[in-house]
């Protein structure tokens, strides 16, 4: 891939494209570890999760730079578990304060089944984040209009989602990543939640999202350090795919070898025999 494809949001360099969660690691140690193996650009992490003692802790702030540990990864606090704006926006200004950021993941939640963003809320909370100076990275649906007010709201890049949170189905609807790649060619557009497999954030890739966010596939994986490893190389060769341009799909097979003619080998050896 070009030297030259470095990662921006709001003219800040990210570097990575992979980002992770930070929930679920069967212990602290194995998730630093998996945090080491895969570089991520960004560790999500929930203020909800997290008790009043850790908020308490002036210590916190400390400890969770120690996570991030040599790595280049930046914090970036959600609003896991936050069902209106007026939660979220509530929360990322709590996140602020604590984490010294103004980057927030934005979520709120609409469905409690399908964990489904509930997008009118999003908008109206990304819009007063956005007023009030955040960088505001919001998990959002892959619809199109959707995407647009996010951006009209400020949002310096959307996060559509591949799956439902957890599924691990992978891009269940790829005519709209392809939609939005398409209408939105200059957006940053992060895939976040629902991939289970390092071939799924490659396919991702491959269609020309910016990047990818996932937390399940990794922290449930058998081996969380070799998988976050795994993901970290599916993201980069599918970005130096994209960027290298495929060969047209065809019907009709075409042979790679060609069959007319004689063999180069047979035409030097010929010319061999002539010189001699
Ligand atoms: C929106 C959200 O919460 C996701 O970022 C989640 O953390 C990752 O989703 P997966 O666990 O499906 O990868």
């Amino acid at each position: 891939m070009a030297d030259s494809d470095v990662f921006t949001i709001a003219r800040e360099e990210i570097s990575s494209r992979l980002w992770l969660g930070s929930s679920m690691y069967p212990s602290p140690d194995i998730m630093v570890s998996a945090f080491a193996s895969a570089q991520p650009g960004f560790v999500t992490m929930s203020l909800r999760r997290q008790t009043a003692g850790d908020l308490a802790n002036n210590d916190y702030h400390e400890r969770v730079n120690q996570w991030l540990g040599a790595s280049q990864s930046r914090l970036l606090p959600n609003t896991a578990g936050c069902q209106s704006a007026k939660e979220a926006i509530q929360l990322a200004i709590l996140a602020r304060e604590l984490f010294k950021t103004s980057w927030i993941k934005l979520e709120v939640i609409g469905d409690e089944y399908s964990l489904q963003p509930n997008v009118f809320e999003l908008v109206s909370a990304a819009r007063e984040l956005s007023a009030q100076g955040f960088y505001v990275l919001p998990y959002c649906t892959d619809d199109l209009v959707v995407c647009e007010s996010l951006l009209h709201a400020g949002c310096p890049a959307v996060m559509p989602w591949g799956a439902p949170i957890g599924t691990g189905k992978g891009i269940i609807n790829p005519y709209q990543l392809r939609t939005l790649r398409a209408r939105l060619p200059d957006t940053t557009i992060i895939v976040d939640a629902g991939i289970g497999r390092p071939s799924q954030a490659m396919q991702a890739m491959e269609m020309g999202a910016d990047g990818v966010l996932l937390n399940t596939a990794v922290a449930k994986a058998a081996n969380p350090v070799t998988m976050a490893g795994a993901f970290a190389a599916a993201v980069d060769a599918g970005r130096a795919a994209f960027h290298a341009g495929f060969m047209t799909e065809r019907d009709m097979a075409s042979p790679s070898t060609p069959v007319a003619g004689l063999p180069f080998w047979h035409t030097a050896m010929r010319e061999g025999q002539h010189h001699d």
